[in-house]
């Protein structure tokens, strides 16, 4: 669950304090944006949280209203879960609509059949899966009571119910059944697992999904970065402990390949870890 602001607005106030104006001043030309930044003496972690570079938003808006425009199939669907899960008073914190489409799109190339999925909210990346991809069936865990009544309303509504299990409970409780069920042969591995709910249980989660994932598969924990915290060191504040907790264990664990890919866009500047176990 994101702890930040993820407000799409920004004011011009903003955009100075994420990008003082004298830097656009000393930029020198014919050199490298990354070659050309101003000098530093320290980050400052506490500013870079809630960074909202209209930059950013402006290219989300322009890329996805080409790479998917208005006229697509499912595009009705997730507008209405969208405005729906806000309608009743959901946190704004489902993904945005590219990070969405890019996690369907991983699970359309890599043919997945079936995706898992830890923190349902409104059912929004549910909904982006399950609707690129009539191939895939999709299990999803949901510990509040609301948030999973008002994600099933949006999957009947999208015609996506017989394709999204909703499973409603604690992610740890949900999984430890699921993966009972995998390991005695009732329920198939699962091709595709995305982790995005309660930080502090990202390394419990990701070692319950390894145990249940086919050969080769993906398992993406959102939300690692958190506008460059991970890296902050000083810093102690659980979720990001967390985050740290679970990019250094993959990268130790036997038997998984991983990289963190950081990410801006209409939801500021964050990342996820995207691993891959063999
Ligand atoms: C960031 S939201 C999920 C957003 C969703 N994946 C999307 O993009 O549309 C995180 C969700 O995880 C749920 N959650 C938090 N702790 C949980 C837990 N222990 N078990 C299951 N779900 C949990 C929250 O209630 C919230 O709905």
């Amino acid at each position: 669950m994101r702890g930040v602001s993820t407000s799409s607005t920004f004011s011009v106030g903003d955009i100075f304090t994420f990008w003082p104006i004298q830097q656009f001043r000393i930029l020198k030309p014919g050199i490298p944006l990354f070659q050309n930044r101003p000098m530093t003496t320290r980050t400052n972690w506490t500013s870079t949280i809630h960074q909202h570079d209209p930059r950013w938003t402006a290219v989300d808006a322009y890329a996805f209203s080409h790479s998917h425009p208005a006229s697509q199939p499912n595009a009705k669907a997730l507008e209405n879960a969208r405005m729906a899960s806000m309608a009743a008073g959901l946190p704004d914190i489902a993904l945005s609509p590219a990070q969405g489409k890019f996690l369907a799109l991983h699970c359309r190339a890599s043919a997945v059949t079936h995706a898992l999925e830890v923190g349902t909210l409104g059912g929004y990346s549910a909904i982006w899966v399950a609707s690129e991809n009539p191939q895939l069936r999709l299990t999803t865990i949901e510990y509040n009571p609301k948030h999973v009544a008002v994600a099933r309303k949006n999957i009947e509504l999208a015609g996506l119910s017989d394709r999204i299990e909703v499973i409603q409970g604690a992610g740890i409780d949900v999984l430890a059944s699921l993966r009972d069920e995998v390991v005695a042969g009732t329920r198939p591995q699962f091709g595709f697992v995305f982790i995005d709910a309660d930080k502090e249980n990202n390394w419990n989660y990701f070692k319950l999904a390894k145990d249940m994932v086919k050969s080769n598969s993906v398992i993406c924990v959102d939300n690692v970065v958190r506008g460059g915290r991970l890296a902050d060191l000083g810093n102690t504040e659980p979720y990001v402990v967390a985050s740290r907790e679970v990019v250094e264990n993959a990268g130790k664990e036997p038997g998984v390949d991983s990289v963190v890919i950081q990410t801006v866009g209409e939801k500021s500047y964050d990342g996820w870890l995207w691993a891959v176990v063999s």
